[in-house]
């Protein structure tokens, strides 16, 4: 029997209905749609990382990243061998049959997105729709695309180096606010609520991020920065459509660098967002491609970062284009 899809479902997606949601009505359909399902719930951060990790090792054809952007994420990482989690810890689980069975020849399987966080933004640059039974008809019928993936590594000149791949978009300033207080927030206001409402209040601060920026190998540069997107997928925050140029396999990211802006053009800019239209703000915005940035606070200042909705580190950090690729099914 071949191993084919291996669900990996986050219970806790979407201020935790995904699991009731799951039992009663997708594993359902997924049993009528699919043959030899296998699936998991994760039951904490970084679970998901290592199932993936492991269901590569096993031979699993797909893994689908059941509920938003952070399971996404997660899964991403333990397709390309970065469990986020001490495998240690795991051995009981599995019966040490994955670390000692490892082989390095392994394929790396496809991906594929089951929409059900709060904001499932890479999905959108998938072409896969929130209704579960066309999504999952979707998965099945496996048409791929070879995604570029990005790579942010943090730039701490002490302690640890970290790193993080992400699929969809990494973003440093206002916009990591914004994941953050989203992240720590009930989601009273569902979906898109939850993000708006949360833009908006971190718009409404003054909060701006004095960085030296470097751009593949030209010379650094200082400024005076609000939100900078590095963006391989199209959307995030909850459905809005910042990089409408960008496609998965195009080989380079696309760049949003926003300086500072006084609070009515903040305000402004949030309408902006939502279809990637910057005219009007030419001044304060520069579109261009990279393959890396790099960027460095100046006075010590803290500035936040994100990729794919998860806050891994805190600036120094770089962001660059990894070499290593993920079939992802789209619609
Ligand atoms: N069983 C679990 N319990 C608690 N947290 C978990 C569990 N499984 C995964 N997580 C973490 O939950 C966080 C949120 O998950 P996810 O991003 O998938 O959903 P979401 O926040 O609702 O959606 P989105 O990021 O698309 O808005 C992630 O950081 C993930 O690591």
């Amino acid at each position: 029997m071949s191993l084919t899809f291996f669900f990996i479902v986050n219970p806790n997606a979407n201020s935790g209905k995904t699991k009731l949601n799951w039992e009663k009505k997708v594993l359902p359909l997924i049993r009528l749609i699919f043959q030899n399902v296998s699936w998991v719930f994760t039951e904490k951060k970084g679970d998901a990382s290592f199932y993936a990790y492991f269901a590569k090792n096993c031979g699993y054809k797909t893994v689908v990243a059941v509920g938003g952007d952070g399971t996404v994420n997660e899964v991403v990482n333990g397709l390309l061998d970065n469990p986020l989690v001490y495998l240690e810890d795991y051995k009981q689980k599995i019966k040490g049959e994955l670390i000692e069975n490892y082989k390095s020849e392994i394929n790396t399987p496809s991906l594929a997105c089951l929409p059900m966080g709060t904001g499932s933004d890479f999905t959108r640059t998938l072409g896969i729709p929130y209704h579960i039974e066309s999504a999952l008809k979707i998965i099945k019928q496996n048409k791929l695309v070879a995604s570029d993936i990005g790579l942010i590594e943090s730039n701490a000149t002490q302690g640890e180096k970290l790193f993080r791949y992400f699929i969809n978009i990494g973003s440093v300033g206002a916009s990591a606010e914004v994941v953050q207080r989203v992240n720590q927030s009930p989601k009273k206001f569902g979906k898109n609520g939850s993000y708006i409402y949360a833009a908006i209040k971190t718009l409404l601060k003054d909060n701006h991020f004095y960085t030296q920026i470097a751009y593949d190998n030209e010379p650094p540069f200082q400024l005076d920065l609000r939100v900078i997107f590095i963006c391989n997928g199209r959307y995030c925050g909850g459905g809005m459509e910042v990089s409408p140029k960008s496609k998965l396999n195009s080989g380079s990211f696309q760049i949003i660098q926003i300086r500072n802006l006084n609070k009515i053009k903040s305000i402004y800019l949030l309408s902006h967002l939502y279809n990637g239209n910057y005219t009007g703000l030419e001044k304060e915005i520069i579109l261009r491609e990279a393959k890396k940035i790099t960027l460095i606070p100046i006075d010590n200042n803290i500035i936040p970062i994100e990729c794919d909705g998860e806050q891994p580190f805190l600036a120094p950090v770089e962001f660059s284009l990894s070499p290593l690729k993920i079939n992802v099914i789209i619609g």
